[in-house]
């Protein structure tokens, strides 16, 4: 069986607005992510039938839904598409259970197994209460379950946590985890959030002025400093695949990663076997020429530089090969020129333990 496949290559005009996208959104969560005005609603809108394009196609896990050839054109309904958005639209005279199997009942189709999608977002003690009893991140998680219910072909989530304050987001994000490593679903994920984009996402594709920036796997985009940048500077920065090794006593845990072994602070949850994924901020990796000695930082991978490419006035954005996977350093061009930096040549990244924040550290899959 070909893996579940979100496929679309649309144009459309506005006065004044031309949208010209195509890309791929394979199983995994696809991130749509661009300024505001670039294009991302008006490609969601083709891709739930909520709007139809002038030219092009779109194509989820084999169905044709529109075809400007063939003049076919799906109706939402008919979609097999999961919509989230940013608020849980539940229906406040039903219970949770009923809100979860309404979803099941309007596909018409057989439905994913409750008691499983009860499980995968932890909202088995709220089956029933009412919708006005649940806090903002509840509703949210049993609007997305309602939404696999439904047992769509894809998902569309258009900023699901963006009415939701910093702690209700974090409390939500590990089951969007879950859901990503385990639903089976191309998702399709509209967000202006650079670290929840690197949190989350397994492919990116970047909008800009309605066309596509650059596209590919999340590790890819977010570490190339041609890209990076795109999701604002502050935010640039890896993501690498690690995995818990051991827990330490004085409060550290020894993870393995492409580069060798790095430790951070413990959390909550992550034992030895897990698998994460660690997004390192370009601003919080230092570069040297020799192995420095007697540094307080404890992490000091051997890497390579591969490439780099301005960032502002003053700053370089360094892309390293660190084993199979990529770091990028934000160092000065001051610095570049003081450690005569060239690509080929092997340098050593520093990274703080504690610089790592906890909500960059998560569980599950890079790609
Ligand atoms: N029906 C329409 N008629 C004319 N112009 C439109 C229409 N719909 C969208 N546009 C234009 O298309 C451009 C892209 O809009 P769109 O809403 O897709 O952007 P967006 O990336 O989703 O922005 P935001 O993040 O603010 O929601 C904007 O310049 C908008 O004014």
């Amino acid at each position: 069986m070909m893996p579940a496949k979100l496929s679309v290559a649309i144009r459309h005009q506005f006065p004044g607005f031309t949208l010209d996208a195509a890309f791929d959104a394979p199983a995994g969560l696809t991130a749509l992510f661009g300024q505001s005005g670039s294009g991302k609603t008006t490609i969601v809108n083709a891709v739930a039938g909520l709007m139809r394009p002038q030219q092009g196609r779109i194509e989820a896990d084999g169905l044709i839904l529109s075809d400007s050839r063939s003049g076919r054109f799906l109706p939402p309904h008919r979609r097999g598409v999961g919509y989230v958005f940013q608020e849980a639209r539940l229906f406040p005279h039903l219970t949770v259970r009923q809100n979860l199997l309404y979803g099941r009942w309007f596909s018409g189709r057989d439905g994913a197994d409750l008691s499983r999608i009860v499980d995968l977002l932890g909202i088995g003690h709220l089956l029933k209460r009412r919708p006005a009893a649940l806090s903002g991140g509840e509703r949210q998680r049993v609007a997305i379950g309602r939404a696999i219910l439904s047992n769509p072909r894809f998902l569309l989530m258009d900023e699901p946590l963006a009415a939701l304050d910093d702690s209700r987001k974090a409390e939500i994000l590990p089951y969007l985890e879950r859901l990503r490593d385990e639903a089976g679903l191309p998702i399709l994920y509209v967000s202006h959030s650079a670290p929840e984009v690197a949190r989350l996402a397994t492919t990116i594709v970047l909008i800009g002025d309605g066309r596509v920036v650059a596209a590919g796997p999340a590790a890819r985009i977010l570490s190339d400093p041609a890209t990076a940048p795109a999701l604002g500077v502050a935010e640039a920065g890896a993501i690498l695949p690690a995995r818990v090794e051991a827990l330490e006593p004085d409060g550290l845990m020894r993870l393995t990663c492409a580069a060798g072994p790095v430790w951070l602070s413990a959390q909550e949850g992550l034992v030895p076997g897990t698998s994460l994924r660690l997004r390192i901020l370009a601003r919080d990796v230092m570069l040297a020429r020799h192995r420095p000695e007697q540094v307080s930082a404890l992490n000091i991978l051997p890497v390579t530089v591969r490439d780099m490419a301005p960032d502002g006035d003053s700053g370089m954005l360094v892309r390293l090969d660190a084993g199979a996977e990529a770091l990028l350093a934000r160092i000065t061009r001051r610095s570049v020129q003081g450690l005569d930096l060239q690509p080929g040549q092997p340098v050593f990244a520093v990274l703080k333990a504690v610089s790592v924040a906890p909500g960059s550290v998560g569980k599950g899959s890079v790609s």
